[in-house]
């Protein structure tokens, strides 16, 4: 469903991503995790078609993220960091405008902005504008706007950032209903995320990815068989590795 193969990016100088490569199917949601700029959003960016990559290729459903990109980013749901960029719009006509632009109209167009919004869980903020809501709406509507052409790819960047215990919940258990029909990328720092939502884990840092394997497997390869504990280690032992060389 989705193919990442030795992407890399360059911003200037720095290599940002340095050949990620991994392959995700139907039913996957893989925690996509790693320390600050560690390289998460980028490689998203690039999955999403939003970034090109200076090395490597990805494709989703078969088609190729770059040369492709437009028939790659119809079966594709994409949240991105931080707040839609649309203030003076409200959620609905937000999640109406990326669902018009993907060619739906009538009574599908009605269907699907309403069980986005629903699914999101914006209640009456559905019909205010954007620009007033606070930042867990914000991201409920960014949400919305991701889900609503029911995709077979989802790609999150940190989806529950921002939102409180019950919402975020509530966007865990969205993830786990939408799981079987899906392939899902989550980027997060809440490790306690990984085991109640993901199938799979990946662990990148400075670029490459250091771990990928079940949840379990990346608890278990810890020193005290948690999750927060196999990532600290991971990532320091990484960092020692670099201080010796
Ligand atoms: N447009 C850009 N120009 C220059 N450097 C960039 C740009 N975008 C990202 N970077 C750098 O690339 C590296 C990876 O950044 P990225 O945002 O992908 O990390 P991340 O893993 O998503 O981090 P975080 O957990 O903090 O969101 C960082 O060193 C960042 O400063």
């Amino acid at each position: 469903m989705l193919v990442a193969d030795q992407l890399i990016k360059d911003f200037g100088s720095f290599r940002a991503v340095q050949g990620v490569s991994f392959t995700l199917e139907r039913g996957e949601v893989l925690g996509f995790l790693g320390p600050n700029g560690a390289g998460k959003t980028t490689t998203m960016r690039m999955l999403a078609g939003g970034l090109e990559a200076d090395g490597g290729s990805a494709s989703i459903a078969g088609y190729d993220c770059t040369a492709q990109r437009l028939e790659a980013q119809s079966r594709l749901g994409y949240l991105p960091e931080g707040a839609p960029a649309y203030p003076a719009m409200t959620p609905r006509s937000f999640v109406m405008f990326g669902l018009r632009a993907r060619g739906f109209s009538g009574e599908s167009l009605k269907r699907a902005t309403g069980l986005a919004l629903e699914r999101a869980n914006l209640g009456a903020m559905a019909d205010h504008p954007i620009g007033t809501l606070s930042k867990g709406y914000k991201r409920r509507a960014a949400l919305a706007a991701a889900i609503a052409h029911d995709p077979a790819v989802l790609i999150l960047d940190e989806p529950t950032d921002g939102l409180d215990p019950n919402q975020k919940d509530g966007v865990r258990q969205l993830i786990r209903d939408m799981a079987p029909e899906k392939a899902i990328i989550i980027s997060t720092h809440i490790l306690e995320e990984v085991p109640a939502v993901c199938s799979r884990a990946i662990v990148i840092d400075q670029g490459r990815i250091l771990f990928d394997g079940t949840p379990n497997a990346l608890a278990a390869s810890g020193p005290d068989r948690t999750v927060d504990g196999a990532f600290r280690s991971l990532t320091q032992a990484a960092a020692d590795a670099r201080g010796a060389a």
